[in-house]
């Protein structure tokens, strides 16, 4: 049976973590940190994971403010309220909750966030840092993944690293953030011909393409590694990309959904925003 990676436990722990050096900076007189996380439009699964942030921040002591906007709101209107953010000397980092809907340019909204304040770590100068490894700033999903596999004592130095999708918030990141860890990474897709051929030859698998059980027992190697990315809704249950039921016997870890990489995503983002503080307030 695979061993299963705890990324609720593991949260808890560096959320534990945090909490305490953020009461210490407190206790030596500086203000709490802050977080804004702006919403546009209602989307039922955005709310859920910005209601998750919003109790993670208050539970470690970091200031969190949501601001909503209609789905109708114009680019200009909201590329303004970025230029405020970014010049609001109350606010340690903010977020734009992804998707965003059609009529936005995502691109120039993300752009438009100054890296002082990329809690995210989506914007293109921290990415180029990402890139030349050295930034302290990562994106949310990719660091927590990364943290896990420390956690879990799972080495990826010379490791075949199989990542299938190639999103701007995963897929990209966490092939060059392991790359950098000396892993030896490949990235798969929707144009990828024989995927299976591909992810077969995968020591560690990381999945985040957001199909449901997607990856079935034939998809993976025996004795693999799973980082399972997905968080789909079938039947008003959480799953993953991974058939963690086909491939549970075969693999020898796998993060489950939910309680894998999920909590490990918000608990980057308090470490980002604790990051961008110190930068602040000083150490
Ligand atoms: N601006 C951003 N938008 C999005 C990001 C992001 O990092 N920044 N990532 C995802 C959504 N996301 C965070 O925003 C996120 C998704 C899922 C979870 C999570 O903890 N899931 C739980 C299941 C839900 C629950 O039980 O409450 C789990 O897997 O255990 C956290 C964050 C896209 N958009």
């Amino acid at each position: 049976m695979a061993i299963i990676i705890d990324g609720k436990l593991t949260a808890t722990k560096y959320n534990n973590a945090l909490k305490d050096s953020i009461n210490e900076m407190v206790q030596k007189g500086n203000r709490q940190p802050k977080l804004v996380v702006i919403q546009i439009g209602s989307n039922e699964a955005s709310s859920l994971y910005i209601r998750n942030k919003k109790r993670a921040c208050e539970n470690v002591g970091i200031l969190f403010e949501h601001k909503v906007f209609e789905e109708s709101v114009s680019e200009s209107n909201l590329l303004d309220e970025i230029n405020k953010l970014n010049n609001d000397e109350s606010v340690d980092g903010f977020l734009v909750q992804l998707p965003l809907p059609k009529n936005i340019d995502e691109d120039k909204i993300i752009n438009a966030i100054s890296p002082s304040k990329d809690a995210d770590g989506f914007c293109p100068i921290t990415l180029g840092n990402v890139v030349l490894n050295k930034s302290k700033i990562f994106p949310g999903t990719p660091k927590g993944i990364i943290r896990l596999l420390d956690e879990y004592k799972i080495d990826v130095t010379g490791k075949k690293v199989v990542v299938v999708g190639r999103s701007n918030i995963v897929g990209k990141p966490i092939s060059i953030m392991l790359t950098n860890l000396s892993a030896t990474v490949t990235v798969c897709h929707s144009k990828t011909v024989d995927l299976k051929s591909e992810t077969c030859k995968a020591d560690i698998l990381i999945v985040a393409i957001g199909s449901a059980k997607f990856i079935k027992e034939d998809f993976v190697k025996d004795g693999a590694i799973i980082i399972d990315v997905g968080t789909n809704k079938v039947d008003g249950k959480f799953c993953g990309d991974v058939d963690f039921e086909s491939v549970k016997e075969k693999v020898s870890a796998i993060t489950p959904v939910p309680g894998g990489v999920g909590p490990m995503t918000v608990n980057s983002l308090l470490e980002n925003v604790f990051t961008l503080y110190k930068e602040k307030v000083g150490n």
